[in-house]
């Protein structure tokens, strides 16, 4: 990653109060197009405050969101996805009783803007259901693309979740906790699944688990109280004595 990397996406000093409270506290994060940037912070640091903020779900009290140059701020969710910045959720959002085919073609669909219809000419179908398949390639469901979502594994529910987001050719893909819930194994196939995505797709990503954390990222971010504390390479957070002090001190003020 060069320092001349294009910005695209810029928060500036965001703030989010729930009443008294101040969830994000002037918190600025820029990402830069082709990096997997990490946000990490504690428990209640605001993460997910900070996420909505830039998906369009919560609507900042005040600072400003820039995405590809563009003030999206005030945009909603929809319009935030049709520019191509999606947010990948933590709550399942698949057709449990379709197959894992047919939920990414939806997803393909969408994104090409079509409507459901009965009758489709059959090439636009296949190319549909070829554009789902090389998706379901990608996030490791090739083999098991044809069984129902919903009888799928807890980990591969979550794959196929990124596989939805995929399909619809994100230009920034926000990954809230993508490892949440998931055994060791599991856990190893998402790390995996992430790591082939580099590179080729813009990520922010939420997570709790460190090591994954510091394996995957370009460059990380660290949140405390609300306020990005510092933003660097893996090493240069690891060495970050305020970032220590806050975040790793429980992990690797032991050893
Ligand atoms: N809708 C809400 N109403 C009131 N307070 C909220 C709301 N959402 C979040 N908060 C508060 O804002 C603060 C930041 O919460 P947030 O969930 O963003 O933190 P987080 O870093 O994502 O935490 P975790 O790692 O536990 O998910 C917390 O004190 C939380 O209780």
């Amino acid at each position: 990653m060069t320092p001349a990397a294009a910005e695209i996406l810029r928060a500036d000093r965001l703030v989010k109060r729930f009443g008294g409270l101040v969830a994000t506290d002037q918190a600025s994060l820029t990402i830069r197009a082709g990096e997997l940037h990490a946000l990490i912070g504690p428990n209640g640091a605001g993460k997910t405050t900070l996420i909505q903020q830039l998906s369009g779900a919560l609507a900042p009290t005040a600072g400003t969101i820039h995405f590809d140059g563009s003030d999206i701020t005030t945009l909603p969710i929809h319009a935030r996805v049709r520019r191509g910045l999606v947010r990948s959720y933590q709550i399942t959002s698949v057709f449990r009783r379709l197959s894992v085919l047919d939920n990414l073609a939806l997803a393909v669909q969408a994104r090409d803007g079509g409507s459901l219809r009965f009758w489709r000419p059959a090439r636009a179908e296949r190319e549909r259901y070829d554009a789902a398949a090389a998706v379901a390639g990608r996030v490791g469901l090739a083999a098991c693309q044809d069984r129902i979502a919903g009888a799928l594994s807890h980990g591969e529910q979550r794959q196929l979740e990124i596989g939805l987001v995929l399909a619809l050719r994100p230009r920034l893909l926000l990954l809230d906790e993508p490892l949440a819930g998931m055994g060791a194994e599991e856990s190893e196939r998402m790390v995996a699944l992430l790591q082939g995505l580099r590179g080729e797709h813009t990520m922010l990503l939420v997570e709790h688990d460190m090591d994954a954390v510091f394996r995957l990222a370009d460059r990380i971010s660290a949140l405390v109280s609300g306020k990005v504390i510092a933003t660097g390479a893996p090493d240069e957070i690891q060495a970050h004595p305020g970032v220590r002090r806050a975040y790793l001190g429980d992990e690797q003020g032991g050893s």
